[in-house]
């Protein structure tokens, strides 16, 4: 196992956004959160990379890197008169990333030929790519991605798909938010169904199929949704 949570939870004020968990997640694993809005991603999120304190339990990193995992924002405003370039070379000062790596990453994103381009005028989608390639730019074990595929036209969306797929064969673990439930049907191997501030399932998506007797994740999160509504 990579990580641990043990006992994990988050309120603020009266409001419970998640309830205490123990969980752990395995190396070279893709997990999707996954779950409707005000489900609890962005706060098991913000309790993965520490961004908020829990009010309970804590996380245990096992990873054998310096920096512990690489992050990836739901939004990230990077500074309008600075150039992809610019932005990657100074990131990479903080990771040691050498020249070559960080040219590669401007590829994989789609960027490289608006690399000397302010980031300014980039579209929606643009941001995005860039974000995800501050993310890749560390060379790390585990790779945490809020709602990475928000704002990518369907190319890229594939494309992304692509890159978790590279990052699985190197080993590396990637957790990954997304309400779009085709997302964590084709590059999870464990799916985190999050209902109301709860961890309601957590496994591949056979034994959930198994466990909630439904043939598909919509099938899941429509059985979650009525036996939530029952029990209030
Ligand atoms: N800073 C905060 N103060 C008060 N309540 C909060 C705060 N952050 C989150 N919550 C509440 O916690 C619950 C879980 O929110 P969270 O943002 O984790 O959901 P989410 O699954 O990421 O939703 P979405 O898909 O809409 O972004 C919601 O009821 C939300 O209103």
């Amino acid at each position: 196992m990579i990580i641990e949570l043990k006992n994990i939870s988050k309120s603020y004020k009266k409001k419970l956004a998640l309830a205490p968990v123990d969980l752990t997640f395995n190396e070279g694993e893709c997990i999707v959160l996954c779950g409707g809005n005000g489900a609890g991603k962005s706060t098991m999120i913000k309790m993965l990379t520490g961004i908020e304190k829990p009010s309970t339990g804590k996380v245990i990193f096992h990873s054998k890197h310096k920096k512990a995992f690489a992050y990836m924002p739901d939004q990230m405003n990077f500074p309008p008169e600075f150039t992809p370039i610019e932005i990657l070379n100074y990131y990479g000062k903080f990771l040691d990333a050498k020249k070559e790596h960080i040219d590669h990453v401007l590829k994989e994103v789609g960027l490289w030929e608006k690399r000397n381009v302010r980031v300014g005028g980039f579209s929606k989608g643009m941001s995005q790519r860039l974000n995800l390639a501050q993310c890749l730019l560390a060379d790390t074990d585990i790779y945490i991605l809020d709602e990475p595929t928000n704002g990518l036209d369907p190319y890229w969306v594939i494309q992304f798909k692509e890159v978790i797929q590279q990052l699985k064969q190197q080993k590396k673990t990637v957790i990954v938010s997304s309400h779009i439930m085709r997302d964590a049907i084709e590059i999870a191997d464990k799916v985190m169904i999050l209902f109301n501030g709860k961890v309601k399932s957590y496994g591949t998506l056979d034994c959930i199929y198994k466990e909630h007797q439904c043939e598909s994740l919509e099938e899941v999160f429509l059985s979650v949704h009525q036996s939530e509504q029952s029990t209030v």
